[in-house]
């Protein structure tokens, strides 16, 4: 892993914006479309913000999560209207968006559906990873139940339930993660730079970020 240090956050998701934008460019050079998977959660928002209006291709470029809560667009915690909101609106509304979720009581009831959906894409482009202050990437949770096949199965997508999610989640496997073409991950603030700093020292069955670390470029600032 190699670890790049802003001087502010505001400068680091401009700087992001750029560098997934240069990256998604380049594979339209030499593919037919390119792939971006993106985090939920409260930090990425001022990347897509950044991001949005860039002029690229974005009708050759199709968007999806790393992970989703399952819960419908109209729930406040959904990463997917996240991404309608604040990725896919300017030029970048012309980019396809590939669901992680759909309308059924649990993620295992459609995860052959959003699987299929998602396997045209493989290898993804870019993949662009949060996490949280308790070492979780994507949905792959410390003591989350499907741990172990999201970890080391061959599964695309996997339907997981662990003690520090509210609700079901979906999330691309390490698997998925660890073939794509470039990999990042954005965090703010100290405590989740020290987690980082400890889980590259630990299983990933402790500390599931450590599984996605390999030629990955972690981007860092001060909250
Ligand atoms: O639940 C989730 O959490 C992580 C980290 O979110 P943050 O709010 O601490 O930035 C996120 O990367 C993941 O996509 C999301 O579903």
């Amino acid at each position: 892993m190699k670890l790049i240090e802003y001087p502010d956050a505001e400068m680091m998701m401009m700087r992001l914006a750029d560098i997934l934008a240069s990256a998604l460019k380049q594979t339209l050079v030499t593919h037919d479309r390119a792939s971006l998977a993106v985090p939920g959660g409260t930090t990425p928002g001022p990347i897509f913000d950044n991001l949005c209006s860039v002029d690229l291709d974005w009708a050759r470029v199709d968007v999806l999560l790393t992970d989703e809560r399952w819960l419908p667009e109209s729930a406040a915690r959904s990463n997917t209207a996240l991404l309608r909101r604040r990725l896919l609106v300017d030029r970048a509304a012309a980019a396809r968006l590939i669901p992680l979720y759909a309308d059924a009581p649990a993620p295992e009831d459609k995860l052959p559906e959003l699987a299929a959906g998602l396997a045209p894409l493989l290898p993804l482009s870019v993949v662009l990873l949060g996490m949280g202050a308790d070492m979780h990437t994507a949905s792959l949770f410390p003591g989350a139940d499907q741990l172990e096949l999201a970890l080391t199965g061959d599964d695309s997508l996997v339907a997981m339930r662990a003690p520090g999610a509210p609700e079901p989640r979906i999330t691309l496997s390490a698997a998925v993660l660890n073939a794509a073409m470039a990999r990042h991950i954005v965090i703010v603030g100290a405590e989740k730079r020290a987690a980082l700093e400890r889980a590259s020292g630990l299983d990933p069955f402790d500390a599931p970020v450590a599984a996605v670390l390999k030629d990955t470029i972690v981007h860092w600032a001060e909250a």
